[in-house]
């Protein structure tokens, strides 16, 4: 019996090439095959060229986003990311006939990815059911498969419905940097980039919506240079003086601020009458202004126009703050001169940050004390950001960010006693919720001075520059129709505050009578010489 010959093969096997060869596709197909591969091979080579200019760390990132999507489908469906969806389409109800059931369709959510040094940024399109949420229960488990030190979820700003996942591979707060200040002058002083959060990604102080910063942390933890970068940013713009306030010293010429007394217009050791007169003669700057904001910026708070040469933004540094508002305990006059002085202290400085913010002032509390009464509640409260290096204790800790910070364990400064994290600080912003780590670069004392020595010439005092901007008493008399304005001439109130400093002042100008706004005592608040 002849044995029956196998059945074809569905496949044309060798016969495939020469059976396209034989079809005869229009020319077209040929040009679109041919642009395809031209496409592809444009790809391959962008892909390629982009993976080999890339510094070492960056191709690591490109590997690891390459493997992020390869296994993305296994890993959605192994967490529960994915939604299914039973519903028929309109196509299935019409072709299935009423016995069969359509096929439920597995829904995963579309990633793509971008690669920076740090890891890699996954952009997520959510499906139905699978958002936030799932992605931040999910956070530790992502880190794990994807080989990261921590995986961190956001919602997208800019359109709705997508997630910004960002996979970081080396620990970035782990990593010190160093900022050389180029003495450029900033354009944008309303933005302070302080450094990298733990995701690597920019963390952006808005200073006009700060009206006041508490920076604490254990001596040699990095708030020097902390207020090193925010100098030599901010110094070589003619729209920023400088006031400094420090505890730490007597005379300006000693400690961290004696190579930069140049670029300040005023200067106040520990002596707590010299800080008051210091303050005092802040209270008022701020009170003139308030009286000239509507009258010559007209708008309602300096950063609706930014500050400006005659109208600069006035950074106030208290270091050492806890020296100016201690509690003096005793019933000596001398001790009860202190108390007294140091009670009109926290008044001044809290009125200072709580209104001065509209009229153009930033004050920068810094302390390394660990109790709560480092800085007064009073003042506290009313600055909206906070900053602390490492402390020794939660309690430490507590007396910079406040209670809040109990209940972040993972975020508290006392767990960053480690060398790796001198210039890490764990910050808290009125505006959200918990805490953000950010490592911010160093920036040495010298570069700073360099700075400071460069942009000398640009300091004056901001009440001096006041009565470029008054109005004349012209303009200030009574407008048809309008009752009198009440309270003396700001034109004349804004001249006497310089009356008594001539033009070529020197530098020292702390005897009686030589400080504008507030008389200070003898060797007391110095200032720069005006140029
Ligand atoms: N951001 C940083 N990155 C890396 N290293 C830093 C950083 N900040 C500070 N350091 C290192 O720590 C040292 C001490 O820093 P810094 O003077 O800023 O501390 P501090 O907290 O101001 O101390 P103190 O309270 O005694 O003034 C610096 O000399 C530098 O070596």
């Amino acid at each position: 019996m002849p044995t029956p010959s196998p059945s074809p093969s569905p496949s044309p096997g060798p016969d495939l090439l020469p059976t396209l060869a034989r079809l005869r596709f229009p020319p077209i197909t040929w040009y679109v095959l041919g642009a395809a591969l031209l496409v592809l091979l444009s790809w391959l080579i962008v892909i390629t060229v982009r993976y080999l200019v890339a510094d070492p760390e960056t191709r690591a990132s490109i590997r690891q986003a390459f493997w992020i999507r390869r296994r993305w489908h296994r890993l959605a469906r192994a967490l529960s990311l994915v939604t299914t969806d039973r519903v028929p389409t309109l196509g299935q109800t019409i072709v299935i006939d009423g016995q069969r059931r359509p096929e439920p369709k597995i829904l995963t959510p579309s990633i793509r990815t971008k690669c920076d040094p740090y890891g890699v940024h996954v952009t997520v399109n959510t499906v139905p059911g699978v958002g936030l949420d799932d992605f931040q229960k999910n956070a530790a488990y992502l880190a794990d498969a994807w080989g990261c030190v921590r995986v961190g979820a956001d919602k997208d700003p800019d359109k709705r419905g997508r997630l910004l996942v960002r996979a970081v591979r080396i620990e970035p707060l782990a990593r010190k940097t160093t900022w050389v200040p180029d003495g450029k002058v900033p354009t944008d002083l309303s933005r302070w980039h302080l450094g990298l959060d733990e995701y690597a990604r920019p963390a952006v102080l808005h200073v006009a919506d700060v009206p006041g910063m508490v920076v604490g942390g254990l001596p040699g933890k990095g708030k020097s240079a902390l207020i090193n970068a925010l100098i030599s940013r901010l110094a070589p713009s003619r729209t920023v003086q400088f006031a400094v306030a420090d505890g730490k010293v007597k005379k300006a010429h000693e400690g961290d601020y004696a190579d930069i007394t140049d670029r300040l217009f005023a200067f106040a050791g520990a002596d707590l009458e010299e800080a008051n007169a210091l303050f005092k003669r802040l209270a008022r700057l701020r009170d003139e202004r308030s009286e000239l904001l509507r009258q010559t910026l007209k708008v309602r708070g300096m950063w609706e126009v930014g500050p400006t040469p005659e109208w600069p933004l006035v950074v106030l540094v208290i270091d050492e703050a806890h020296t100016f508002f201690r509690d003096f305990k005793g019933s000596d006059p001398a001790t009860r001169r202190r108390a007294e002085l140091a009670r009109e202290n926290v008044i001044l400085v809290e009125e200072l940050v709580k209104m001065g913010r509209n009229t153009g002032f930033l004050i920068v509390l810094i302390t390394q004390k660990p109790t709560g009464d480092a800085i007064p509640t009073a003042i506290r409260d009313v600055c909206s950001v906070a900053l602390s290096f490492a402390q020794r204790s939660t309690e430490a800790a507590v007396a910079t960010l406040g209670e809040n910070i109990r209940q972040w364990k993972d975020m508290d400064p006392s767990t960053m006693q480690h060398s790796d994290y001198v210039g890490v600080a764990v910050m808290a912003r009125d505006s959200h919720e918990g805490f953000l780590r950010v490592r911010t670069p160093y920036v040495s004392a010298d570069d700073t001075a360099r700075i400071a020595r460069a942009t000398a010439h640009l300091t004056a005092d901001p009440a001096d520059l006041l009565t470029s901007l008054a109005p004349a008493p012209s303009a200030l008399a009574t407008a048809p129709g309008q009752a009198p304005e009440s309270g003396p001439d700001l034109r004349t109130k804004a001249a006497r505050a310089v009356s008594t400093s001539s033009p070529g002042t020197p530098a020292d100008l702390t005897g009686p009578g030589s400080t504008p706004l507030a008389p200070a005592s003898p060797g007391s608040t110095q200032r720069a010489p005006r140029r």
